[in-house]
């Protein structure tokens, strides 16, 4: 299943700097790891924002929330999910 995840990540002001490069780090780590793996199909940085739009394809929305709810920057995302499906028009096959 596809699903659009837009995520905004908030810092607090004053938060730890070393233990925030580490947090970024294994998030991309992380990222790395199910972009290979075809989980985390596509990510945009939204212009001007720290901030992304993501397509993840999973099993089910209870894959989808264990997979965001263990993200090292979990804590600091607020998430919007949107389930996706084909359009009929797609000349993707692969976009269920
Ligand atoms: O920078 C972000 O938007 C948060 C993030 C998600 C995957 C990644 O590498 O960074």
């Amino acid at each position: 299943m596809l699903f659009m995840v837009e995520m905004d990540v908030n810092i607090p002001l004053g938060f730890d700097a070393d233990e925030a490069a580490r947090l970024k780090a294994a998030e991309k780590a992380r990222f790395q790891e199910l972009q290979a793996a075809g989980t985390w199909r596509h990510i945009w940085r939204v212009v001007g924002r720290y901030a992304n739009v993501s397509i993840f394809d999973v099993a089910d929305n209870a894959a989808l929330h264990d997979l965001l709810t263990t993200l090292p920057l979990f804590p600091f995302m607020t998430m919007r999910v949107t389930a996706l499906c084909r359009h009929p028009s797609s000349a993707h096959d692969d976009d269920r």
